[in-house]
């Protein structure tokens, strides 16, 4: 288990880049199945998730060649279907969420897809029905050994249809629309999640040879084609690590620049936080956070009631900056009630930032109330374990800005979705070591 230890209390400056967004990045490298041709993705980021994914593909016989940093091409014009029975292939299949993508491209264009449970984040029930029940009206026939926890699509020729998701599911999305461009006719997903990071996937399969309409709303109709080419593909910054950015310069009260941010695909995340008080300027494609030397306040709603922060699918807030959120509230002036509506294990690690003296009511698995202390009274550091990504770096946020030393575990929770993080937090003057 890797360890940070971080001493607290330093304001921090400078500039920090994002790194390519993960959750697209899982989704771009999982559509490089769908062509026989070369397939080059520049802005990887360099984490523990994607890795683990690229590793995969490898295992799968497609050939990967490193251009530069972050910078690869992949080629899947060899493909080893045999691996995906293999024992090694339960074991390591399921290392991360994103694994569950490889089904809906493999089954389009070799007629099976098989994975083992996939792993993520442990922050509730995670189902799988969206993306299985989309496959199935696409015409694959289903299975699931449930002593392996082992899923299997198989499908002579996919046929396009119809289709009301039950649930906006970002991965499910994903996995059925890359199903769907190699369908014989026409499918059409209602309900269709449209993140920026399925924005991105369409938007690349249609420079594959794709033909999909509807992109960036919940409705996606894709006209399936016989075959798809290769393509160049450039990742989007990642913008939960840009809002966990600007949590970082708000409770260190630093004056911090996050570099080329791609303003246009930030959605409501700049809006909320000017809502918890904090000032954002934009020069360019930057966002420029001055300190805050009075610390920030929380508005309230125009009746004067207390704000809620709530995640919502998009073009809603993304439930993956609530924690992040959160622990900025702890030294705000005000409160705010945090909802999270999907996830109903993710707010326990309130525990650790009540331990450290933050003022949180937990209300329901769901709902915390933070009154924050307006910086008149300093977090304590303590030592902690991450329980999951987002969690990981709001603790270790807290930690930056606390009184003392404090130590947190299991780290590799934070690594899954973070690239070189304390080089990257050394730059802009933080104190922390990994142990
Ligand atoms: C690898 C990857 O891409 N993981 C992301 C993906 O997981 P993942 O794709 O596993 O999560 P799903 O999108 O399937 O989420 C399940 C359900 O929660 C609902 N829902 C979603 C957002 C929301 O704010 N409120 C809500 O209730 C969705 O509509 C869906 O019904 O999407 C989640 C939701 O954005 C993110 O937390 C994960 O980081
Ligand atoms: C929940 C997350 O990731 P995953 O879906 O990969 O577990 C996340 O990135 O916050």
């Amino acid at each position: 288990m890797g360890t940070f230890k971080i001493e607290g209390g330093h304001q921090l400056h400078g500039a920090i880049t994002p790194q390519g967004a993960k959750n697209e990045a899982l989704q771009i490298l999982c559509a490089v199945l769908l062509t026989d041709e070369a397939v080059t993705i520049h802005n990887i980021p360099d984490i523990v998730d994607v890795n683990k994914l690229i590793l995969l593909l490898e295992d799968l016989g497609v050939k990967i060649q490193k251009k530069g940093k972050g910078s690869y091409t992949f080629k899947a014009d060899d493909v080893n279907t045999g691996y995906l029975q293999s024992e090694q292939f339960k074991k390591d299949g399921g290392g991360l969420r994103g694994s569950i993508m490889l089904v809906g491209p493999l089954l389009a264009r070799f007629g099976m897809g098989y994975i083992p449970k996939p792993g993520g984040d442990k922050i509730g029930r995670r189902r799988l029905d969206t993306h299985f029940e989309g496959f199935v009206k696409l015409g694959a026939t289903f299975r699931y050994n449930r002593e392996e926890h082992f899923y299997g699509v198989e499908a002579k020729e996919l046929k396009g249809t119809y289709m009301l998701l039950d649930e906006a599911s970002v991965t499910g999305t994903a996995n059925i629309l890359m199903a769907a461009v190699l369908a014989k006719g026409t499918t059409t997903i209602y309900n269709a999640a449209c993140e920026p990071y399925l924005q991105q996937l369409c938007k690349m399969l249609n420079r594959m040879g794709a033909k999909i309409q509807g992109v960036g709303s919940n409705l996606l109709t894709i006209e399936g084609v016989e075959k798809l080419g290769g393509t160049e593909h450039t990742m989007l910054p990642d913008m939960i690590e840009i809002g966990s950015w600007i949590g970082l310069a708000a409770m260190t009260r630093s004056e911090l620049t996050i570099k080329n941010v791609s303003w246009e695909n930030l959605g409501v995340i700049p809006s909320v936080f000017r809502k918890l008080g904090i000032t954002l300027e934009q020069k360019g494609d930057d966002i420029f956070i001055p300190k805050h030397e009075d610390g920030y306040e929380i508005q309230n709603y125009i009746d004067g009631s207390i704000l809620t922060i709530a995640d919502a699918p998009w073009p809603g807030l993304t439930p993956d900056l609530l924690s992040i959120i959160l622990v900025m509230a702890t030294q705000a002036r005000g409160e705010v009630l945090i909802h999270q509506k999907m996830f109903e294990s993710r707010l326990f690690f309130v525990d650790k930032l009540i331990d450290m003296g933050a003022k949180i009511i937990l209300c329901d698995p769901h709902r915390a109330t933070v009154i924050g202390h307006d910086f008149k009274s300093q977090l304590k550091a303590t030592t902690m374990v991450s329980p999951d990504i987002r969690a990981g770096i709001s603790l270790l946020i807290a930690a930056l800005s606390a009184k003392g030393t404090s130590t947190i575990h299991n780290i590799e929770q934070i690594d899954r979705g973070y690239e070189n993080i304390e080089e990257r937090l050394k730059a802009i003057g933080a104190k922390i070591v990994r142990l």
